[in-house]
């Protein structure tokens, strides 16, 4: 059933080239209001899915209804510019004979006041009021890049598709084009589908992200919930760099040098991957060969050598060989902390921070 909130809905959306599935079985909702973004890394199939709902890829299997109204399925299949979507795309293309306002008011109706003030306030939204009569040839791929968005977002489409609308940019616009493009698009209560492989744009941008990998998603949940709870070892390393701890689980226990941890659930005997981000690690001084004493939530001291140490601004990053077993492990720590190679320090891990997967 649809419930008549969501915009955009896709069903076992399929699709494969040569025999190889690219899209499988890869079903979701976008109610409107909301910024769904599918996130993953190159080749999994995002770009694949965006293009079968904007009409421009056939599925081999599933349905796409836009608005409640099939767009696509067994006996439907609705050319892109009869499906009332707006698109953005990475190649997108200006008009190069129109004006930017031109390209800009390409797509609206209404009295040339009206449009006029449509393509102003949109321009200045992106920082290019005073642009309107330049030629795309007289812009920066940085400002074509801006005029395709607001061109996109003129016609205030109800369904808004883009495909890493904002990868052209640099650095330092790219944040705020980002924000100026969602506040349009919250504005307007479109619904928008965002295909992007950065996990920071993704969690910028998203209501919901669906995690996506080899052609299905794999997770699916607001920022903080795909961030915090990972449904699996890759899902956690997608977002930040990782330190991956190996044990055996027996009885539900798996013990480690941080001590033993509780792994219900898994296999008795088989090996457990005990997860945890370098900013979850805690750092201690050694005295005279000891360590800060054991804690409930925090396990175990385990000793590490420093191999080095660097500065991100933000924060340091230390990289420690474990007396252990010779792994290396990293923590991060806000602010300036650069030990000296070869400096013992002690690692203790938070616990309500690990997760548990099978080994890998
Ligand atoms: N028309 C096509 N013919 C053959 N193979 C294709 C075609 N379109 C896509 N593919 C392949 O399907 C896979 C998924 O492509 P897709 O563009 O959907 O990935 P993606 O997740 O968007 O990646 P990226 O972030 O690199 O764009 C890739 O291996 C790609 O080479």
């Amino acid at each position: 059933m649809t419930s008549s909130s969501e915009r955009i809905e896709i069903q076992g959306l399929s699709r494969s080239f040569s025999g190889r599935a690219v899209v499988s079985d890869v079903s979701l909702q976008v109610a409107a209001g909301q910024v769904m973004c599918l996130l993953g890394p190159s080749g999994c199939g995002k770009s694949t899915t965006l293009r079968m709902i904007a009409g421009v890829e056939t599925p081999d299997q599933g349905r796409i209804l836009i608005d409640g109204q099939p767009v696509f399925d067994a006996g439907v299949n609705l050319p892109p510019e009869a499906r009332g979507v707006g698109l953005m795309f990475q190649d997108f293309a200006l008009f190069p004979h129109l004006t930017v306002a031109g390209n800009v008011a390409f797509g609206l109706v209404g009295d040339k006041a009206t449009k006029l003030r449509r393509v102003e306030e949109l321009l200045e939204k992106v920082g290019l009021s005073g642009f309107g009569s330049k030629h795309p040839h007289e812009l920066s791929g940085g400002e074509q890049q801006r005029v395709a968005l607001i061109r996109a977002l003129a016609p205030k489409p109800r369904v808004m598709l883009m495909d890493e609308p904002f990868s052209g940019l640099d650095n330092r616009l790219r944040d705020g084009i980002r924000d100026a493009t969602l506040e349009v698009l919250k504005a307007e209560g479109a619904a928008v589908l965002l295909v992007t492989h950065e996990p920071e744009e993704a969690m910028r941008m998203a209501d919901e992200i669906a995690l996506m990998r080899g052609g299905q998603i794999v997770q699916r949940g607001a920022p903080y919930n795909i961030y915090n709870a990972p449904v699996d070892r890759a899902a956690a390393a997608f977002f930040s760099d990782i330190n991956v701890i190996r044990g055996r689980s027996t009885g539900a226990l798996t013990e480690t040098p941080f001590g033993a941890f509780l792994t219900p659930g898994h296999l008795d005997g088989g090996e457990v991957d005990i997860v945890i981000r370098p900013q979850h690690l805690k750092i201690d001084f050694d005295r005279a060969g000891r360590g800060p004493n054991p804690t409930v939530s925090e396990g175990s001291p385990a000793r590490g050598i420093v191999q080095r140490a660097r500065y991100l601004g933000h924060a340091s990053l230390v990289e420690f060989r474990m007396e252990f077993d010779g792994s290396i492990l990293t923590a991060s720590v806000p602010g300036v902390f650069l030990p000296k190679p070869d400096t013992v320090l002690w690692l203790m891990i938070r616990r309500d921070r690990c997760y548990v997967f099978p080994a890998a």
